[in-house]
């Protein structure tokens, strides 16, 4: 069981491994990382923690550098809950956190996280202004009672597994490579909203999702699945904000394709795969135009669905 922390938690009182980073989408390479902390977790008999930033530090500190998120803060938790670490500090927004000079940090590390072990990639920048290295890190680690071990980069097709290039294909609704650098479905765990109902008018009622403003995710039309309760639902997915309809707000909406689901508003969560990207968002001339090309989207959707299963 994960436990979840906030600064106000701390101290904690069990020795730990520990690492650092913005974990954002849990790639691959991050995924290594959590592995390397759980496997010497288990081994020293100590236990395992992650710290992580939410929201993205840049975007606070340099919001002109910062371009979106691969994931909402539910769907990491719910990742970093699979990998079974036991504590996930989630360190949200704070201007003396992040005026920490790089040796407060380690000393922060040391006194509220009681880290033994820290586990970070070798190119690991950390502190006021990132101005703490690896080499610093194990310098001032070995002197205040933290090993620091640093992690050879992972790669694939021979470049490094990254979340910008991750953020990139995303963005290009390139869902096949960026499965291929998690190392699963795309997928986001959200929170069911109330739409207006306009679904249900025009024939293809839809499950509404409010998704946070930051998503890379390509707005458009998409082939997926919908996961309640262990259960899966074959489903045409638009993320946009509807403008044949006048809509204003953006909202990711499933149409389930062959089954009903009762969900609960403002309380259920539901897991939601994009398997393919169809195409873009239009606005139609007619309602009646664009009921027809939802039929085609949802044909096509039948075959691909037929191919690509959940996992
Ligand atoms: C598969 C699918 C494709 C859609 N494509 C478009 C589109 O291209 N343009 C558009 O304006 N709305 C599109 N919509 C949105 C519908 O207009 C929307 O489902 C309807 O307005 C429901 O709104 P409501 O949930 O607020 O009731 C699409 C919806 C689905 C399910
Ligand atoms: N491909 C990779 N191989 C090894 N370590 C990685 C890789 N990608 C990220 N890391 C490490 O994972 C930790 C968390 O990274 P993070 O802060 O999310 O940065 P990034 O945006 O580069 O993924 C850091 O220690 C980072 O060095």
């Amino acid at each position: 069981m994960t436990k979840i922390l906030h600064l106000k938690d701390l101290p904690i009182t069990e020795s730990t491994v520990c690492t650092v980073g913005n974990f954002d989408g849990l790639h691959l390479g991050h995924k290594e990382i959590i592995k390397k902390v759980k496997d010497i977790a288990k081994k020293e008999n100590l236990k395992s923690l992650v710290i992580t930033f939410h929201p993205h530090p840049r975007k606070i500190l340099n919001p002109k550098k910062y371009k979106c998120s691969i994931v909402n803060l539910e769907t990491k938790i719910y990742l970093f809950k699979k990998e079974n670490i036991d504590y996930l500090l989630i360190v949200e927004f704070n201007k003396d956190f992040y005026q920490k000079s790089a040796f407060e940090f380690l000393n922060f590390l040391k006194n509220a996280l009681k880290c033994k072990v820290l586990i970070v990639g070798k190119d690991w920048k950390f502190g006021f202004k990132q101005e703490g290295d690896i080499q610093y890190a194990k310098k001032v680690g070995s002197s205040i009672g933290i090993k620091v071990i640093p992690i050879e980069d992972i790669k694939s097709n021979s470049s490094r597994i990254s979340s910008s290039l991750i953020r990139e294909l995303l963005s290009k609704g390139e869902l096949k490579k960026v499965e291929k650098l998690l190392g699963r479905r795309y997928f986001l765990i959200e929170k069911v909203v109330k739409g207006d109902g306009k679904g249900r008018e025009i024939g293809f009622p839809t499950i509404n999702l409010k998704p946070d403003d930051d998503l890379c995710l390509k707005k458009g039309v998409y082939v997926g699945y919908l996961e309640k309760d262990e259960k899966v639902y074959k489903a045409v997915i638009n993320y946009g904000n509807r403008p044949t309809l006048d809509g204003k707000k953006t909202f990711i909406e499933v149409h389930l394709i062959e089954d009903k689901v009762d969900l609960k508003t403002e309380e259920d969560y539901v897991k939601v795969y994009f398997i393919e990207y169809l195409r873009e968002e239009k606005k139609f001339e007619s309602v009646e135009d664009l009921k027809n090309q939802i039929k085609l989207d949802i044909q096509k959707a039948k075959e691909v669905l037929e191919v690509e299963k959940v996992v």
